[in-house]
């Protein structure tokens, strides 16, 4: 079995954070989509916010975002405590939840430039300028005639992620932005993220597939059934598996007794031998009493589970970890 890594309280003040929150819930009668979240979103990171369909990774944004009351818990956005301080944070964070709605027939620039008209806080006159800045940094500016319908999925979800980006931002929070995408458009909003982030720009990013994630991601958080299981930086969140030794050997119920006298645990029978956790034992000790004790051993090897195999055994059957 593998060791869960417990999700870690906010240690670092809330102000050094882009995200922080403290015992985040939300019932919908009396199920909680999401309960007592702690999340920790350093500045400067890329968190992947991972988790199945349905273990209330969107109801959480909604919530950071303000767009949803939480029944309990509190949460700051760039060092502001939500909803209070909402109008000081909101402004530098750029979301995609359900996606604006863009007009088929028209192109990706006239699409942006209605976006960008419709918010009160941004300069008519200096619109271009950001419309094109937009536009460029998604890589879209040398198709922005062309028509919305006419683009690639991939092209789409750049576009609604330009349309994010059409202020300064210090935090991107983007709910499952590969989802329904070909493997072309995926690489190409993963590739968009890692250059987002490249620049500073913090980002939040939730998904169902680890494979979409994984690669672009500082950080971690996993969801299963509305609670965070894991959180930490990736290499933390894998640090977090415990390892397993495993022995080919015809003398199994040998084996089993002194690896148990060792102290490892969860020692078993498998085909062809026996595997345990070593809990620090180290792998020449557990070798040596095992030939000291008479054991043939055919091969020995201490594996630690891979990521993939982590969020399996953090959030049950039915994750798709393949993509
Ligand atoms: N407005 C609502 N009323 C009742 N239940 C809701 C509401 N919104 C979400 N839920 C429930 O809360 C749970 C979490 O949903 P949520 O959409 O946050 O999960 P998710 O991880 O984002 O999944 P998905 O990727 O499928 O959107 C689900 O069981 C969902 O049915």
């Amino acid at each position: 079995m593998t060791e869960l890594l417990p999700a870690q309280p906010a240690s670092a003040p809330e102000r050094d954070l882009a995200i922080a929150t403290r015992g985040l819930t939300k019932r919908f009668g009396s199920r909680a989509a999401v309960d007592d979240l702690g999340l920790v979103v350093p500045r400067g990171s890329v968190y992947g916010f991972l988790g199945p369909n349905g273990s209330g990774k969107t109801t959480t944004i909604r919530m950071l975002l303000g767009l949803v009351r939480p029944s309990a818990g509190t949460s700051t956005l760039l060092g502001q405590s939500i909803p209070a301080g909402a109008q000081a944070a909101l402004p530098h964070v750029g979301s995609l939840v359900e996606g604006p709605a863009f007009h088929p027939y028209l192109s990706g620039r006239a699409n942006l430039q209605r976006l960008d008209a419709a918010d009160l806080t941004a300069d008519p006159r200096t619109s271009r300028q950001r419309v094109d800045a937009a536009l460029d940094r998604v890589g879209l500016l040398a198709t922005a005639g062309k028509r919305y319908r006419a683009y690639s999925l991939g092209m789409r979800q750049r576009l609604a992620i330009a349309a994010a980006l059409l202020m300064p931002r210090e935090l991107l929070v983007l709910d499952e932005p590969t989802n329904g995408l070909d493997p072309q458009g995926t690489r190409e909003v993963r590739h968009l993220v890692a250059s987002l982030a490249s620049d500073g720009t913090t980002v939040f990013v939730s998904s169902h597939l680890l494979s979409e994630v994984e690669q672009m991601c500082t950080h971690l958080g996993v969801m299963s059934d509305g609670r965070l299981v894991a959180q930490g930086s990736t290499s933390e969140v894998r640090g977090g598996a415990a390892p397993t030794a495993r022995i080919l050997t015809d003398q199994p119920t040998e084996a089993t007794r002194i690896m148990s006298e060792l102290g490892l645990t969860g020692v078993e029978a498998m085909p062809g031998g026996v595997r345990g956790t070593p809990n620090g034992v180290a792998p020449e000790k557990i070798v040596a009493a095992l030939v000291q004790g008479g054991v043939g051993v055919k091969e020995f090897t201490v594996t630690s589970p891979s990521l993939e195999d982590l969020f399996v055994a953090l959030t049950g059957e039915g994750f798709d970890v393949s993509g």
